[in-house]
């Protein structure tokens, strides 16, 4: 299969690369590097340059034979998002609404898309069923919200196959050590307290100890990132053999609070790591945990690495090894 990966060259679609190189099949990127980097790609044909460059997308397709497309090029913080919504409806929506008109124009029929916990915003239960309310607390939930509506209307119209993959929160690095996850700046917690442990900051602050969970931190249900990889996979898999338009709930089941995971962080490093409570960050939930037990049945998905402690080793033994990032 030929599968043109947008948004490739950043922290999930990089390890998405990885895993399917090592399927053998045959993957292009298409990134504008505005917070991915090169260097943690090889091998593949490399295209730089927006989703919204409507020539560029002609190029690509018209230059290359594409089975499916893994759509995860997007900005994704929830607390930037707060700040700044109309980027968000600018590079979210617009961006793959261009990258869907020119999938439909080019007949290129399958797309999996990089959906996420945010679409449903404070749930009423817990573990999350796909079926449960979609209601957004944040603009960067709304506009993946919107972006799943506009393919599954473009499956009714246009015949346009699709998989919304809604992930929980991704971390960890290829269990291989060869790339990991480097973000300017990072917002994310998990590298942000081994950011702490390796000395390039002086601790970290926890956003929030009033929320109505047992410790009062925010909890998430953390994912290892080669699973996701697995999982995309598996989605691409499914299109190509069924068709048809679905989402997916992606989480290993079991939620961690902000004080366990730096917990599991001074453990797995064996280092001090200084945390300090400070207000709450805008748009966050208190708690999100994933029932996956569809993609389990439908998808043939299992994670391998589920342990909060392994996640965390592998993101360390990235992180202890490449204190600059990529640089
Ligand atoms: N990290 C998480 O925990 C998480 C959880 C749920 C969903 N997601 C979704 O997964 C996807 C990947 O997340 P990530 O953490 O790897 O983010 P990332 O920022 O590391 O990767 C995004 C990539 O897309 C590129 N990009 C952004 N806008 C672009 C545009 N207009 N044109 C071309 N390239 C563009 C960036 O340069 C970057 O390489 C995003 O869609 C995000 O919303 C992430
Ligand atoms: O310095 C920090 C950073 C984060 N947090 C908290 O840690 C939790 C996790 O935060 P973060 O790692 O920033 O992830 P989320 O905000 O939960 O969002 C991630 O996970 C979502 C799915 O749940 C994805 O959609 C987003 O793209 C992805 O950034 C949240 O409660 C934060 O408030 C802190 O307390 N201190």
């Amino acid at each position: 299969m030929t599968i043109l990966v947008s948004g490739g060259a950043g922290y999930i679609g990089s390890h998405t690369v990885l895993y399917l190189q090592q399927q053998n099949e045959d993957v292009i990127v298409l990134d504008n590097l505005s917070k991915g980097h090169r260097g943690a790609l090889c091998n593949l044909k490399f295209y730089e340059g927006d989703l919204t460059n409507t020539a560029l997308l002609d190029k690509v397709f018209q230059e290359n034979k594409i089975n499916a497309i893994i759509h995860f090029a997007a900005s994704s913080l929830v607390g930037e998002s707060m700040e700044k919504p109309l980027d968000y409806y600018e590079n979210n929506v617009l961006g793959t609404f261009h990258l869907v008109k020119k999938a439909v124009e080019y007949n290129v029929n399958n797309i999996v898309f990089s959906s996420t916990a945010a679409t449903y915003g404070e749930p009423k239960n817990i573990p999350i069923l796909e079926t449960d309310p979609t209601i957004p607390t944040n603009p960067y939930g709304e506009t993946k919200l919107a972006i799943e509506k506009m393919l599954k209307w473009s499956h009714e119209a246009y015949g346009l196959n699709s998989i919304c993959l809604r992930y929980f929160n991704a971390a960890g690095a290829d269990p291989e050590g060869r790339i990991g996850e480097d973000h300017t700046p990072e917002t994310h917690l998990i590298p942000i307290v081994l950011e702490a442990a390796l000395g390039q900051r002086d601790g970290v602050k926890i956003f929030g100890d009033d929320y109505p969970t047992l410790d009062g931190t925010c909890i998430r249900d953390y994912i290892h990132v080669f699973d996701l990889a697995q999982a995309h996979y598996l989605a691409v898999q499914k299109l190509i053999s069924d068709g048809g338009c679905d989402v997916f709930n992606l989480g290993n089941g079991q939620g961690f609070s902000v004080k366990e995971v730096i917990d599991t962080c001074r453990k797995v490093t064996q280092k001090e790591i200084k945390a300090e409570v400070s207000p709450r960050r805008g748009g966050d939930p208190a708690q999100l945990i994933a029932s996956a037990e569809k993609a389990h049945n439908k998808l043939g998905w299992k994670p391998q690495y589920d342990s909060l402690e392994t996640i965390v080793q592998h993101a360390w033994n990235w992180h202890s090894t490449h204190e600059e990032g990529y640089e």
